[in-house]
């Protein structure tokens, strides 16, 4: 059984549709990504799968609960990290713990989630003086103190440098490993690519794809190339074994290197001609199609943060 369901849903804010009827369905310990850009109705649509905004139409259950009429069961059992998460300067990372866990009928240990979080040194630190990255362990810490089977996190990482991004994400995988499914929200292609087991790529208040970030990936169309550099000697009849194979659009030769491109997966069967026929290449680089490509190729619009 799916840990959340969400059918038909609409929301339309004074009169203007933000969400126009999303479908989709998350499965228990996946970390499922709702990506797309800013104003597409993400974090509304979070905000009605944990309850804080009720839907125009539609149905939501998650864990099987009505987050509007069993609000306050389902509470126990989702933990929520807003996108602007903001404490009190004054609070220690302790007290923030202690007072998060008051909220809950049965909360974990909150000394144990300071160690494994890494913030024991810091517990009597004042949230003030923490640094970017310290403040997000904390919130995810926050997020998981009630013991939830359910955890949405909303842009978690935006304003983190690249070390403490790569950070947050171990630990994003931490949360999964321990059975919790992750509800993630993100506008980072690098990020879902990197976390998510499926994404749904959300435009204009509409689902236009879900799937894994792989399969999306692979569903785009976009021309993409290889490139190596070849003996001097090498013979041209190897590149016309080359432009035979499958998915293979051009092969050009410019000095030593070489340029094929295409459309599909054409790189493996190109290395697989050239170990066939023992000619060995240099400087081998293949430019992968991205998630930027597939959400350029879904949505028909770059990616604007
Ligand atoms: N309470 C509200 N009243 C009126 N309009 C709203 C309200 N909340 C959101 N909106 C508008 O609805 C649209 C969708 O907002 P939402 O925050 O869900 O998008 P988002 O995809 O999460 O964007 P972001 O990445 O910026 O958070 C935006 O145009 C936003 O301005």
């Amino acid at each position: 059984m799916p840990v959340i369901d969400v059918t038909e849903v609409t929301k339309r804010y004074a009169g203007r549709t933000v969400l126009d009827g999303i479908t989709f369905s998350v499965e228990e310990g996946e970390i499922f990504g709702i990506l797309g850009p800013n104003g597409t109705g993400k974090t509304t649509t979070v905000e009605i799968i944990e309850g804080l905004r009720a839907a125009d139409s539609g149905s939501v259950r998650v864990l099987g609960l009505d987050p509007i009429t069993d609000g306050r069961r389902l509470k126990e059992f989702i933990g929520v990290q807003l996108q602007h998460t903001d404490l009190p300067d004054n609070l220690k990372v302790w007290e923030a713990l202690d007072l998060y866990a008051s909220f809950y009928e049965d909360p974990r240990d909150w000394r144990e989630l300071l160690v494994e979080w890494g913030l024991d040194d810091l517990r009597n630190v004042r949230f003030a003086k923490l640094s970017g990255g310290q403040k997000q362990r904390l919130i995810i810490a926050l997020a998981l103190v009630g013991n939830p089977r359910v955890a949405f996190l909303d842009e978690l990482t935006t304003g983190l440098d690249p070390q403490a991004r790569r950070a947050t994400w171990e630990l994003i995988k931490q949360i999964r490993a321990t059975g919790v499914t992750v509800v993630l929200v993100s506008h980072f292609m690098d990020e879902v690519e990197e976390l998510c087991d499926r994404v749904a790529v959300f435009s204009q208040g509409r689902i236009v794809a879900i799937d894994t970030p792989a399969e999306l990936i692979n569903g785009v169309d976009a021309e993409h190339s290889m490139r190596f550099s070849l003996a001097s000697d090498a013979a041209e009849e190897i590149l016309d074994l080359i432009r035979r194979v499958p998915g293979v659009a051009s092969v050009q030769r410019n000095g030593a290197v070489v340029t094929v491109s295409g459309r599909s997966d054409f790189a493996t069967a190109v290395t697989s001609v050239l170990a066939r026929e023992h000619v060995v290449v240099t400087d081998l680089r293949i430019d992968k199609r991205t998630l930027d490509d597939a959400f350029v190729a879904l949505t028909g619009r770059e990616f604007d943060v």
